[in-house]
């Protein structure tokens, strides 16, 4: 089966389910991201039905994605979120999100952010160092309530990924380390009044294409689990994070049935509820970037195709040298070149794709394929460039989910001096 289940060519023309491309840019203009409901809602029940009835809880890492849209197809179906910080809550609440389905994650939480979450009453705080869970206790105490905890511990596992992206070996700055856990969770069991200890967690990365990193996690994290029910400290949930790979080019992560029925056999006949944090493997292959070429430039050393989408929209490549599809719209026949596809932006790294075999004339759509996770989320105003609209297809139906930033919108806050 193709990776991209709904954005699929009829008669040699793009379309997103039953949407065409080329009436999508002709109604709202390119750059924009454009999004799979379908694809969105099935990849969700491929992760619900793999736990085949066992407790658990899908925490969607809002980080991933976090159009209010999203948030809330999500939500319909259930779903709980794994999120970042404050703004990250509000946007979960305003999507309809269930407060006690929320798990806030990150080092470096402040205190207005403890109290909005305190607040709202979420399921826990993956509490990532021994003086966040002093602090988020003595707020609690102000606050006259009691915040629910799960320690995030660092394993100390390789999770073969990008070194940017890798969370889990003690060198980074992510979770408590392991060695710490135990004496941690017995401060936060008998010494603090206003903590109530509810689980355990860990993510040790993002884009793994292997499970056994996964495993390896895993059992340490029972071993720390069983250690601490063996001394009378509960634990009501295991939380294994998220960091799920998908297929960009020719990666082959594990299909998500292989991944959590993995996790579910590790756990074992334990009765804990197990709680995963997936981002990318929800949304990733479910959205696209949908740009048109400005111009072409045919160098006698090189090919530039230049397009209007550009870093500031989509920053992956830029950043970890990451490797997206890049489809036309529309495809031809013969006049193939090879193109670097770059955007407008005034930086050498601003390329989208490079040595791509494509047949292009001006004003033809390409699309950027796995776009859905951390394309938007991550964009940016660099050169004053308006963000990207944001669209969801629904069947023949085409939702505006977010309209194109303005230049008016993003200079308004500023001020000249007298
Ligand atoms: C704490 C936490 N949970 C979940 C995720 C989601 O990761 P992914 O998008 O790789 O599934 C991340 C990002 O890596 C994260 O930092
Ligand atoms: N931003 C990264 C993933 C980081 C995950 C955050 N913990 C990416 O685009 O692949």
């Amino acid at each position: 089966m193709s990776k991209f289940t709904s954005f699929t060519y009829q008669h040699d023309q793009l379309f997103a389910e039953s949407a065409s491309l080329i009436e999508i840019a002709k109604e709202f203009g390119t750059p924009c991201y454009v999004y799979s409901r379908a694809a969105l809602m099935a990849a969700y029940q491929e992760f619900h039905r793999a736990f085949a009835g066992r407790d658990h809880l899908i925490c969607y890492a809002v980080k991933a994605n976090s159009n209010l849209a999203i948030l809330n197809i999500l939500a319909r179906l259930g779903s709980g979120f794994d999120i970042v910080s404050g703004g990250e809550l509000q946007r979960v609440l305003k999507a309809g999100g269930d407060p006690q389905k929320i798990v806030f994650s990150g080092v470096g939480k402040n205190q207005d952010e403890m109290r909005a979450a305190l607040t709202a009453g979420i399921l826990c705080f993956n509490v990532e160092s021994e003086m966040e869970l002093l602090n988020l206790n003595q707020l609690a105490k102000e606050m006259n309530t009691i915040a629910p905890v799960s320690l995030r511990v660092n394993p100390d596992v390789d999770a073969k990924t990008h070194p940017y992206i890798s969370t889990g070996l003690k060198e980074n700055k992510f979770g408590i380390p392991m060695a710490e856990a135990e004496r941690i969770y017995h401060t936060a069991a008998h010494e603090l009044t206003h903590v109530r200890i509810t689980g355990l967690d860990c993510h040790i990365g993002s884009q793994l294409t292997e499970i056994d990193p996964f495993i390896e996690a895993s059992s340490k994290m029972l071993a720390l689990l069983d250690r601490l029910e063996n001394q009378g400290i509960h634990i009501e949930h295991l939380d294994l994070g998220g960091g799920l790979g998908i297929r960009y080019h020719q990666e082959s992560p594990p299909p998500i049935e292989d991944y959590v029925t993995a996790l579910c056999s590790r756990v074992g006949q334990r009765k804990q509820r197990i709680l995963i944090e997936p981002g990318r493997s929800l949304v990733g292959n479910t959205g696209l970037l949908l740009t048109r070429v400005e111009y072409l430039k045919h160098a006698p050393h090189r090919n530039f195709a230049i397009v209007d989408a550009a870093m500031n929209d989509l920053m992956r490549p830029a950043l970890y040298d990451a490797y997206h599809e890049i489809l036309p719209v529309v495809k031809k026949s013969g006049g193939v070149n090879t193109y670097q596809v770059v955007g407008p932006v005034c930086e050498t790294g601003d390329f989208l794709g490079h040595d791509r075999q494509l047949s292009l004339t001006q004003d033809d759509l390409l699309a950027v394929m796995s776009t859905g996770a951390y394309g938007m989320s991550m964009s940016s105003n660099y050169n004053t460039r308006p963000r990207a609209a944001e669209i969801m297809v629904d069947g023949h139906a085409i939702h505006l989910i977010r309209a194109r930033e303005t230049i008016e919108q993003l200079i308004a806050p500023e001020k000249i001096l007298d």
